[in-house]
């Protein structure tokens, strides 16, 4: 008899022949800052609902890959479509389109400090949504503020708030504009143990709750078991393994195996 994971890894395999089910696909893509290449060739396929970790080492190209993603940093050669559309060739209000759908989680959380939570939750739809009707405002922030477990610190500032609090404002902050598609740059960095596991859990509630599927880099091996599909493991530039939790820590490969020691 198959067993869950067989099942679920070959459901992935077919959910990615398909393309309508492809939300992000990178082929080939390579980035260098002067003489430093730090992607040397890139290729991955985020599916609809799925969350795919990517797993590496400091200095390996994971925020850089992301930066890509999301049209901070232009990259050098290869392919990077989201929802079909390559990044490259889009103009500046296609990009703000499709930007619109990319919820990006930076790894500061990005609060603006003078601002008490309300304000710094509100910000986003007065500004990139227009919205100006207060109490559909505040209908929203308290939706989203209820979904991330932190109701009653909607009239707190940021300073008085613990590192994981911060953390789950930050991912309020980024859900508001319901991204269908969330990049979280090391969401446990600077987090003790449980707190993380308690926001790495987070993340799976919320992709139930808001549908989205997500791609998040982490050297965080406990947030990668936790939140992973699927595994891509990061190196020098390259993936260099492919696979779920349980594969990837059976792996021989001592690059892919000293992550579960
Ligand atoms: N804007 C930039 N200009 C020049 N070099 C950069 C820039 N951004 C990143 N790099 C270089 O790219 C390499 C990879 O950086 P990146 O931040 O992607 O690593 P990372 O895998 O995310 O590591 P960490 O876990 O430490 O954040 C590093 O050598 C870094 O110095």
């Amino acid at each position: 008899m198959q067993d869950e994971l067989t099942i679920e890894t070959k459901q992935a395999t077919e959910a990615k022949t398909d393309d309508n089910n492809i939300v992000i696909k990178v082929e080939h893509l390579q980035k260098s800052f002067e003489d430093n290449k730090v992607l040397k060739d890139i290729n991955l396929t985020l599916c609809k609902g799925e969350n795919l970790v990517v797993l590496g080492r400091s200095g390996q190209g994971k925020s850089v890959t992301i930066q890509c993603i999301v049209g901070l940093l232009d990259y050098d050669e290869g392919s990077l479509k989201v929802f079909g559309k390559e990044i490259k060739e889009l103009l500046e209000d296609e990009l703000k389109e499709i930007r619109l759908k990319l919820g990006f989680l930076f790894q500061s959380g990005a609060l603006y400090d003078s601002m008490t939570v309300r304000e710094n939750l509100s910000f986003p739809l007065t500004r990139v949504l227009k919205m100006k009707d207060d109490s559909k405002i505040n209908q929203e922030v308290e939706d989203v503020l209820d979904a991330v477990g932190l109701k009653d610190a909607i009239d707190k500032m940021p300073g008085d708030l613990s590192g994981g609090m911060r953390k789950r404002i930050g991912l309020a902050r980024t859900l508001i504009l319901k991204p269908a598609i969330m990049l979280y740059d090391e969401p446990t960095t600077g987090l003790d143990p449980i707190t993380s596991k308690e926001i790495s859990q987070l993340i799976m509630d919320l992709r139930k709750k808001y549908q989205t599927s997500s791609i998040i880099i982490t050297h965080d091996l406990a947030c990668a078991k936790i939140t992973g599909d699927r595994i891509l493991v990061l190196h020098e530039g390259k993936f260099i393994a492919e696979g779920s939790y349980k594969d990837l820590e059976k792996s021989q490969d001592e690059r892919v195996n000293s992550f579960f020691k």
